[in-house]
């Protein structure tokens, strides 16, 4: 099976076997082989020779691509749409905002690249100082499991837009999204070349992150990951690395007076995408005392009448399953660790079809569990702390790694105030849900979340780099010569 876009050419792969399976079903959705190392080689090749003509069309001339590569997404929403469903198993609602996002990314990153890395002159006395971008290259982008289509889009969009050419390895979970984005570039028109796909596992990406040719690697993935690349990195400051990472994200709920709006709103933190968001509220941080207790009571209810099903299913549910079988395993194996470390079960996260990849959202109090671990469980589990003061919230809010997404549910706006100050993280939030961060903004995370190159909105400022110029069409004496000169 022809499913490597290297060169503007399908090709098959020439390494091991690859497949990817509805989470539900186990069906197999798509099946090939992964990228060998020359396949690679192969790719950051393509690129580096389409790289000459695409950095030199004008930008209208980019924008034109990009804009029918909008037009093309929308034309296949449907479609794609439902790959993202029957590969993730996200339920449908939530696959067709992910295509919107998509879609949506296009007209924003052309806005955020003429604001943040658009062109400035001004004049001097005799010359004119001009600031211009340059793209960086060939980019290599690696994309997580999560948002198949739009967190690689998140940096594949920007990146084409300033004229660099993009070698794409998407999650191993998730090739048949990658294969169906790929193909409507192609239709959209997209240069052979400019735009190149790799599929595989962890052999492709160990060979694309090492490879010699590309300039630079925009990563959306685990920290564990992140980390490896962070290192790999380190002593080449001719690279530009983008990581965006994970989290250990906190939400603390002050005593509010619409109690179903709060429980709404720590659902849609915790079990949206059942629970497999960066941004999802992982630790909950409750009062102590009977208005915590009511708080968690009612949450237990709501929480447990949350319908989990088949991305397709009919009524709808809020919930899909996770990625996979083992991922499910791995987060009830979690919950069973915590649980023998003295967490007690509010409401237990269950399997409830064998051999399903589908779970029920937990809620477990880990208030007693001594040294908890600072480790990110990217499912529907989420962890309650209780509270004795809102000091101590914001200290144990703070007591991670991690520094990706912080909330704060209360009617103050002076403890909102607190909050924001001595919070850390890269997103803030007062009385919204942690998930569904607005494209419009940066996106990226401080301490173990990320490197200080914010996604989204701020995508552009990774894509290129600055060029100063100082200007004059003529070359004339200056009017004073510098002293100990004579001509
Ligand atoms: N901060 C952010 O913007 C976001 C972060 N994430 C994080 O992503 C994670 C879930 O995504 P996953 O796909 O599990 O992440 P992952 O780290 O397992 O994989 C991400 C990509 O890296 C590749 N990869 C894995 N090992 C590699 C290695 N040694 N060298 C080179 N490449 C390698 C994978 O094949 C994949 O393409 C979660 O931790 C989540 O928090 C997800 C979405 C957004
Ligand atoms: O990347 C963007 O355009 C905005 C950020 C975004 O979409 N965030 C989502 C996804 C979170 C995740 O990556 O898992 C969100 O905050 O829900």
């Amino acid at each position: 099976m022809s499913t490597h876009y290297i060169a503007g050419a399908w090709h098959a792969g020439q390494g091991e076997a690859l497949e990817s399976l509805n989470p539900v079903s186990q069906e197999a959705i798509w099946q090939g082989q992964a990228a060998s190392a020359a396949q690679v080689d192969a790719a950051v090749e393509a690129a580096r020779a389409a790289f000459p003509a695409w950095a030199s069309r004008s930008l209208d001339e980019r924008i034109a691509v990009l804009e029918q590569f909008a037009a093309t997404l929308k034309g296949h929403a449907d479609a794609l749409g439902h790959c993202i469903g029957e590969e993730t198993g996200k339920p449908l609602w939530e696959t067709a905002t992910e295509v919107t996002s998509m879609v949506n990314k296009v007209a924003i990153s052309i806005q955020s690249y003429r604001e943040r890395t658009g062109e400035k002159s001004g004049p001097l006395a005799d010359a004119t100082a001009v600031l211009r971008h340059k793209p960086h290259g060939v980019v290599a982008v690696f994309g997580p499991y999560n948002f198949p289509g739009h967190l690689p889009n998140g940096h594949i969009v920007p990146a084409l837009l300033a004229g660099n050419c993009v070698v794409f390895k998407p999650s191993e979970l998730t090739p048949k999204v990658a294969e169906l984005t790929v193909k409507c570039w192609i239709e959209a028109g997209l240069p052979a070349g400019v735009l190149n796909l790799v599929q595989g596992a962890r052999d492709t990406g160990v060979a694309l992150a090492a490879h010699d040719g590309i300039d630079g690697l925009f990563f959306t993935g685990s920290s564990r990951t992140g980390n490896l690349l962070h290192n790999q990195f380190a002593g080449r400051p001719d690279k530009i690395l983008a990581l965006e990472m994970g989290g250990n994200n906190p939400l603390v709920v002050d005593q509010v007076a619409d109690l179903n709006a709060a429980v709404y709103t720590i659902i849609q933190s915790a079990f949206i995408s059942a629970g497999q968001r960066c941004t999802c509220a992982r630790r909950l941080l409750v009062p102590q005392g009977a208005w915590g207790d009511s708080l968690l009571e009612r949450l237990v209810e709501v929480a447990a009448s949350i319908k989990v099903g088949s991305f397709d299913a009919q009524p709808a549910p809020f919930m899909g399953s996770v990625i996979s079988l083992a991922a499910a395993q791995h987060l009830i194996k979690a919950q069973q660790h915590l649980l023998t470390q003295g967490a007690k079960p509010l409401l237990e996260m269950t399997q409830p079809l064998a051999g399903a990849a589908l779970l029920t959202p937990g809620i477990i109090d880990v208030t007693e569990v001594a040294n908890r671990p600072d480790e990110e469980f990217f499912g529907p589990l989420l962890q309650v702390i209780r509270y004795a003061d809102f000091d101590a919230a914001i200290v144990e809010a703070n007591n991670t790694q991690y520094g990706l997404a912080a909330g704060l549910l209360s009617d103050s706006k002076a403890r909102y105030e607190q909050f924001w100050l001595q919070s850390r993280a890269g997103i803030v939030n007062w009385n919204k849900q942690l998930t569904g961060a607005a494209s419009t903004a940066p996106f990226g995370g401080v301490g173990a979340s990320g490197n200080h190159r914010a996604s989204a909105y701020y995508a552009a400022d990774y894509c290129a780099y600055p060029v100063a110029s100082l200007e004059s069409d003529s070359l004339s004496l200056p009017a004073t010569l510098t002293p100990g000169v004579s001509l």
